[in-house]
């Protein structure tokens, strides 16, 4: 009977179930996208039953599809969207509010006032992160502080927090574990990245009771094993981080230095540092990778872009200008440039390496011969601007060149995408023939755990290219384009700034 391991990526739009064999092929695979709610501008939360109910559908679905039963899994990897924030109560598994999804602004202001007082440099300093509404921490105040009786209740004891990771261990487990792992923890900007720790200073900055938090663990552990009501046969769950870190383990980035860049709803670059915290002069983020040694954690540097694919995803639901995200590769490709349009899809604020919080998305460069294709072009383009951004930062910090990009997730399907990536960055893009590599890397957390793959060394070997692309444009060309990009930002900003 072949074996295979299970992974469970909960993204911040679908949630998906993916089974692996050794040489990390997909055997099964489900996905179900799930709501997403906007109660007010800028505001985005999503149901936490609905992000259970989803992720438990999609493993049912592989499971009966593929006439697997839960023997045949040697252990449960799971992998999910950060930051975003779900309190329940500890005796009933109800959540007190909806999760506060990590693009949520509505605690902008709370942070403002913590730089105020320049509490923002504490932050930095104990969490790698730089202070921001993107982080859970000023998640969890606002719930404690606006849901009635929940302050209360934390502070008997009575409410639990935990990011997508720890409610699916949560509700796996049947709620026998409340746990997250080093590299989610790092993201919530309650936990000192050098001392491996809940931070008590930064706890009682946004009054979050230490009962209401998760132990922490490392990515490749045993963290509990399947309640018989979810799952029969009590499978190990045996894996678990934060999506980015994930993917960064799936591309087999093991080494200081390794790069890879995620596009899914937003997009992520990272880069292995190895056991040494970088700090960044960039704006990139200090973070926990994911590893294997329990002893002792890797870092990554990080550059975060808050929205990629999901601008692809407005061009469908919101203006209605495709009927599926593969289809804005076609319109694009149909003209040579965006006739001088360019779009900052700063739909919540900008990451790095701009941290602005309030600036908003901006059209630029409308004339009368604008054309859908050109529209969605300019959006495409986007992405790969900000990925240019964060990829100059990255390398000013290292102090090194990147010569080859290593990319996965959703959008990096998209080979206009690709290609204008490699021809704004003039670098060589190596996509993988399995760009799931954020399921991947959590399946081979799990598998690490539970004996499936003997070492990182046999990981390694399983990965393949699936597509290069190398840089088609002319420099002079590149510099024009990069300083439209440059103004288009300015006026995004600007935009945030100028309020009389
Ligand atoms: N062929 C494509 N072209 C452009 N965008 C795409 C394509 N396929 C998927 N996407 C985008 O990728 C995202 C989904 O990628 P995924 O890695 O599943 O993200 P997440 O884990 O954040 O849910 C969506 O935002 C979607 O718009
Ligand atoms: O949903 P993704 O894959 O874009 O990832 C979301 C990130 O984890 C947010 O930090």
């Amino acid at each position: 009977m072949e074996q295979y391991v299970m992974a469970l990526d909960q993204g911040t739009t679908s949630s998906r179930c993916i089974l692996f064999n050794h040489a990390g092929d997909i055997c099964g695979m489900a996905q179900r996208e799930f709501e997403q709610i906007y109660p007010h501008p800028g505001w985005v939360e999503q149901n936490p039953r609905e992000i259970w109910s989803s992720q438990y559908s999609v493993m049912a679905q592989v499971m009966a599809e593929n006439g697997i039963d839960a023997k045949q899994i040697k252990g449960i990897g799971i992998t999910n969207q950060r930051e975003t924030t779900i309190i329940w109560n500890r005796y009933t598994g109800e959540p007190v509010y909806n999760a506060i999804v990590w693009q949520c602004r509505r605690t902008a202001e709370m942070i403002d006032a913590l730089k105020e007082e320049g509490f923002d440099q504490v932050i930095r300093e104990k969490t790698g992160l730089i202070a921001d509404a993107y982080f859970s921490a000023s998640k969890i105040a606002w719930i404690l502080d606006h849901v009635e009786g929940a302050r209360e209740q934390a502070e008997k004891g009575d409410l639990l927090f935990g990011t997508v990771d720890t409610w699916l261990i949560w509700n796996l487990t049947g709620g026998l574990v409340h746990v997250t792992d080093y590299t989610n923890a790092s993201r919530t900007m309650l936990f000192d990245i050098h001392k491996l720790c809940w931070d008590e200073e930064i706890m009682a900055k946004f009054r979050i009771p230490r009962a209401m938090l998760p132990e922490v663990k490392p990515s490749s552990c045993i963290y509990g094993y399947t309640d018989e009501k979810v799952l029969v046969g009590n499978v190990p769950i045996a894996g678990a981080a934060g999506d980015q870190q994930a993917a960064l383990f799936g591309q087999g980035c093991f080494q200081p230095g390794d790069v890879k860049n995620t596009y899914g709803t937003g997009c992520f670059l990272l880069m292995n540092t190895g056991t040494d915290p970088v700090m960044s002069g960039n704006g990139l983020l200090t973070t926990i990778a994911a590893s294997t040694d329990p002893a002792k954690v890797e870092y990554a540097l990080e550059g975060s872009i808050f929205v990629a694919g999901a601008a692809n995803q407005w061009l469908r639901d919101g203006m209605r200008l495709v009927e599926n995200t593969p289809e804005t590769e076609m319109y694009a490709s149909q003209v040579e440039d965006t006739d001088g349009v360019y779009i900052v899809p700063a739909f919540a604020g900008m990451g790095a390496p701009y941290w602005n919080q309030y600036a908003r998305g901006t059209v630029v460069g409308l004339t009368r011969g604008c054309t859908r294709e050109h529209f969605i072009r300019a959006t495409l383009e986007s992405i790969a601007y900000q990925a240019y951004d964060v990829i100059k930062a990255m390398e000013e910090d290292a102090g090194v060149q990147l010569n080859v990009l290593k990319v996965d997730g959703g959008a990096s399907a998209n080979n206009m995408l690709m290609q204008f990536q490699a021809d704004i960055n003039n670098t060589i893009v190596h996509r993988p023939k399995c760009i799931e590599t954020t399921a991947l890397g959590a399946a081979y957390l799990a598998g690490l755990a539970t004996g499936y793959w003997k070492n990182k060394d046999k990981i390694k070997e399983n990965w393949q290219l699936g597509r290069a692309f190398e840089s088609e444009m002319d420099k002079e060309k590149r510099n024009q384009l990069l300083k439209g990009w440059k103004r288009a930002v300015r006026c995004a900003i600007a935009w945030a700034e100028d309020d009389e």
